[in-house]
């Protein structure tokens, strides 16, 4: 193969590539701008080449890409610039369509600086679309962010699961150890739930759960306090750093909330027939030695204390049984 040849296959191969490939002279000059750069960038290869790339895109001009050309003509430097920090750094569009709605595509750019025997340092930049890498990525983030959502809340009312409730308790437990300071938990159980079910069928009872459950949610203010639930049409909530009295209000605060809620129920024991619901209350505090069953097991306790004594309000548990 002749050196013309072998120049006109090379000249081929660069216009036939699905990457961008830009050749800047040592004054910053564009020599080389391939075909994938003129589609995509709008900008025929007369009209770039011979110009400064500054000069044509001068929104590169004191970023990253001319921080790296800058390393590779002076230093001899090869650059790789990060996705995450320069997205779409050249005005570059997969379609005209795209151009008119203005959606650059995600870029890789590589910088490399080019030797040449004559004519001094050069440098080629190589820019590819990851546009539909980086389109996989988010898809697979989105759906990580669905199956952890999916593993720690629960599927009727949204609130945290027994499974995020186990893992909070434990760690909260813990870091209350650790800094000598108390959590508080309540176990909060509609009253008469099973009447409920049995009178207005189980779909009301779900709709009921669900209106339960935000209202108590809605009340939690502090982002460490945690709603979860429990099971069935029992409710708990973490309160981290609360002592007997905060977490006593708390209970007030959420009991006086669903007696506001005004569910009608036919058949509560009560006389205002609607919805309410017990709530038990304990406290760990940093001079008992309990752990988490024994936390748990206390404020279970205090729960079928106040269902005992006929339901409908909010017992707290003896600080001896922790
Ligand atoms: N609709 C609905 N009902 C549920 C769900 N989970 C549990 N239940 C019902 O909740 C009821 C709980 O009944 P019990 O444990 O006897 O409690 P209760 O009738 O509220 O009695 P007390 O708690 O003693 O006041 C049962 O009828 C369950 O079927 C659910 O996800 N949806």
């Amino acid at each position: 193969m002749t050196d013309t040849t072998r120049l006109q296959l090379l000249e081929s191969v660069l216009e036939a590539v699905s990457v961008g490939a830009v050749v800047l002279d040592a004054d910053g000059r564009i020599v080389l701008w391939n075909r994938w750069m003129s589609r995509h960038s709008g900008c025929a290869t007369h009209k770039a080449v011979g110009t400064e790339l500054f000069d044509l895109l001068p929104e590169l001009r004191g970023g990253r890409v001319q921080a790296a050309v800058t390393q590779a003509l002076q230093n001899n430097f090869s650059s790789l610039l990060s996705q995450t920090l320069n997205r779409s750094p050249f005005p570059l569009f997969a379609s005209p369509a795209a151009a008119a709605r203005g959606e650059r595509m995600q870029q890789a750019v590589a910088v490399t600086p080019l030797t040449l025997p004559i004519g001094g340092r050069h440098c080629l930049i190589q820019l590819s679309d990851v546009s539909m890498a980086a389109g996989r990525e988010k898809l697979l983030r989105e759906q990580t962010e669905m199956l952890r959502m999916q593993t720690f809340s629960d599927g009727l009312t949204g609130v945290a699961n027994r499974r995020a409730f186990d893992v909070a308790i434990d760690r909260e437990v813990r870091r209350a150890k650790r800094s000598g300071s108390t959590v508080s938990l309540l176990m909060i159980d509609i009253d008469y739930f099973k009447p409920y079910n049995d009178h207005y069928g189980h779909q009301q009872g779900d709709q009921c759960l669900i209106q339960v459950s935000s209202a108590l949610q809605a009340q939690l203010q502090r982002s460490v306090d945690m709603l979860a639930r429990y099971g069935g049409e029992e409710f708990a909530v973490i309160l981290p750093d609360n002592d007997p009295r905060q977490a006593m209000q708390m209970a007030t605060t959420l009991h006086g909330r669903i007696v506001r809620l005004a569910l009608p129920h036919e058949y509560a024991g009560g006389p205002d027939k609607q919805i309410t619901v017990s709530i038990g209350v304990a406290t760990l505090a940093p001079d008992r030695h309990g752990d988490v069953a024994a936390l748990i097991g206390a404020a279970d306790h205090a729960l079928y204390a106040a269902k005992r004594q006929g339901r409908n309000r909010i017992v707290a548990a003896p600080p001896e049984l922790l």
